[in-house]
């Protein structure tokens, strides 16, 4: 793993990430920046675009934590967060964590899966950082679980109520209106072209139900219509029902 110091007082706690990365290298023109006591992905060809790291402390996601709206936002409503009833969850393409982070913030347990080894790492560096702060660290510790690298929706024993995926499309908006942090995750990632390949083992393994969030604009995931639907802003959730939860 190439980890780039900004600080080398922070050197001991680089090994110990590095140690744990198991030689992931960010492909050039990207790179892994630790810095400031956090993992960065930053675009060499692109500096202006900023630096891509998971901050669930502070932030974005602390403000929508505070003041989203609580169980009446639409992921919510999608993986049937209901009063007294926090479904288990499977966040089977977790990304930079956000949606989990939302619905384990509102009481689900979430276990995610990340196959991007970049990904992985940054998002692993959030939750390590997530789980050392006061305030939210007990729940955060208590409800995410990051699979380790490599594994898949095939490797979990038990069953979740709820399967949750997320898969990359293909953006529609001009790369001028995507957020700039954003426009790295997205070069670095591409789009998930094995997408619709998700469906069947997420219907095999969640007890309830599999909800697949889609951009407004995007088809089915593998053609296959849902049971139902929950429109948000940007974006759906189909809603594949195999139980009540
Ligand atoms: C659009 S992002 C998810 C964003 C996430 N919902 C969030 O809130 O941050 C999609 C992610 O799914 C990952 N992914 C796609 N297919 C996967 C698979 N079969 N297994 C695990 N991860 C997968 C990609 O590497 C990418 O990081």
């Amino acid at each position: 793993m190439q980890i780039e110091l900004q600080d080398h007082s922070l050197a001991a706690e680089a090994d110990g990430l590095r140690h744990r990365l198991h030689g992931v290298t960010a492909p050039a023109p990207f790179a892994l920046v630790f810095t400031e006591g956090r993992l960065e992905l930053h675009k060499r060809d692109e500096p202006r675009l900023g630096a891509v790291y998971v901050d669930f402390v502070a932030g974005a996601a602390a403000h929508r934590r505070k003041f989203g709206g609580g169980r009446g936002q639409t992921i919510a409503k999608a993986v049937g967060l209901k009063h007294g009833h926090n479904p288990s969850v499977v966040d089977g393409t977790a990304g930079l964590g956000r949606d989990a982070f939302v619905l384990a913030s509102l009481g689900c347990t979430v276990t995610l899966c990340e196959r991007h080894p970049v990904v992985h790492a940054l998002l692993a560096d959030g939750l390590r950082r997530a789980a050392a702060d006061g305030e939210i660290g007990p729940w955060v510790s208590e409800r995410l679980r990051l699979l380790p690298f490599g594994h898949s929706l095939g490797d979990i024993a038990g069953q979740p109520d709820v399967v949750y995926l997320d898969p990359m499309f293909p953006h529609k908006k001009k790369a001028a209106l995507v957020k700039k942090e954003m426009r790295v995750f997205h070069s670095l990632v591409g789009a998930d072209e094995d997408a619709d390949a998700l469906l069947a083992p997420a219907l095999a393994l969640a007890r309830a139900r599999v909800v697949v969030k889609r951009p407004d604009y995007a088809g089915f995931l593998n053609d296959t219509p849902p049971s139902a639907q929950i429109a948000s802003k940007n974006n759906r959730f189909d809603l594949y029902v195999k139980q009540a939860l």
